[in-house]
């Protein structure tokens, strides 16, 4: 059987990083020359794979919308002369990126996995090595057509994961899906569907790859605010005084905030404004339903919608992913409803 070739996209974090007097760096040719010399990348199971290493490589801290355009135009442009990608990622946003690519590629059917560490590569106890070996030979061998994040033996729906667990080697999370896989010492396929030999031939025809389409982002002014007992008005009203196209409110519990009388006017004047606002719970498990409690159905009244249980990541992404088109208010609230790439439940 031909070896699978993988496009590892290289874009920086801890994974390739030095240490330096101000704390790790990323360090040009640093991780590229190391996973050349470590031998378990060139064994026969493994696939071949090319890494195209980014300039600059930055600490995922500094991504921006216009680096997920640059991550996705990659991948796209090389899209047909490889099996699978990778994208190796910094992990305090890699959640955001693997959201953000979730949205922008409609109608995918080769694998996408981003991937990183918490040590660096070249350090002693690198869970870089492991991270990026499992994605690499999971991406060719057990191939789920869509965004995955990989990380500690899980291979989580990107637009459903979070960063949870700030320095612990399991730093990510999927609190409302079980993971696609789990990489033990079986590999298990859990919520993922793997792509079965009929649509493996299906993606290598020419028609199949000509449906793949990438939506353009473009930056968005977004808003969030978190809710805490005893906010006031004027500060949400603050924050839609800025040019917001939309606000992502985190609510207590179900969906539910405070029956203040100038809050809710303040929400509902915006939302009249044609600002999309959406109701999503602070909690990190569940889902909103405004009609659970009074405190919940206010809010719809205001014209909220719900944000059912998206993550954070997927809500904003989602959002910047809308907005660029420049669709109708209507279509727009009723998209970030609807489940476009698994992002929620209905
Ligand atoms: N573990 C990491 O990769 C953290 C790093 N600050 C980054 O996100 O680039």
């Amino acid at each position: 059987m031909m070896k699978k070739n993988i496009y590892v996209a290289y874009t920086g974090g801890t994974i390739g990083m030095k240490q330096s007097d101000q704390g790790y760096i990323p360090v040009k040719g640093h991780l590229t020359d190391a996973i050349n010399r470590t031998p378990d990348f060139h064994r026969t199971e493994m696939p071949d794979f090319v890494i195209n290493e980014y300039e600059p490589l930055i600490d995922s801290s500094n991504m921006t919308p216009k680096d997920w355009q640059r991550i996705a135009d990659d991948i796209y442009q090389h899209y047909d002369d490889f099996d699978a990608f990778v994208v190796l990622h910094g992990t305090d946003t890699m959640a955001y990126t693997a959201s953000a690519l979730s949205f922008m590629f409609q109608h995918l059917s080769k694998p996408i996995i981003v991937t990183g560490s918490q040590i660096p590569f070249s350090q002693l106890r690198s869970d870089g090595q492991e991270n990026l070996l499992n994605s690499l030979f999971i991406a060719a061998n057990y191939p789920i057509n869509e965004v995955g994040l990989y990380f500690n033996n899980k291979l989580f729906r990107g637009n459903r994961s979070i960063k949870a667990y700030a320095d612990g080697f399991n730093a990510f999370d999927s609190p409302n899906m079980e993971p696609l896989l789990e990489a033990g010492i079986d590999i298990k396929i859990k919520a993922g569907r793997l792509a079965d030999e009929t649509t493996l031939a299906d993606t290598t025809t020419k028609e199949a790859r000509q449906a793949l389409k990438l939506v353009p982002i473009t930056p968005q002014p977004v808003g969030v605010v978190h809710l805490y007992p005893g906010i006031s008005h004027e500060l949400i009203s603050n924050v839609l005084q800025q040019p917001v196209k939309a606000l992502i409110l985190r609510s207590y519990g179900v969906g539910n905030a405070p029956q203040d009388e100038q809050l809710l006017r303040v929400l509902k004047q915006a939302t009249e404004k044609g600002i999309l606002i959406l109701n999503l719970s602070q909690c990190v498990k569940g889902k909103v339903n405004m009609g659970g409690y009074a405190t919940g159905s206010s809010l719809s009244q205001c014209g909220l919608i719900s944000g059912a249980d998206m993550t954070l990541e997927a809500a904003l992404t989602k959002l910047h992913f809308l907005l660029s088109q420049n669709l109708p208010y209507e279509t727009l609230c009723q998209l970030m409803q609807e489940n476009l790439r698994g992002e929620l439940s209905l």
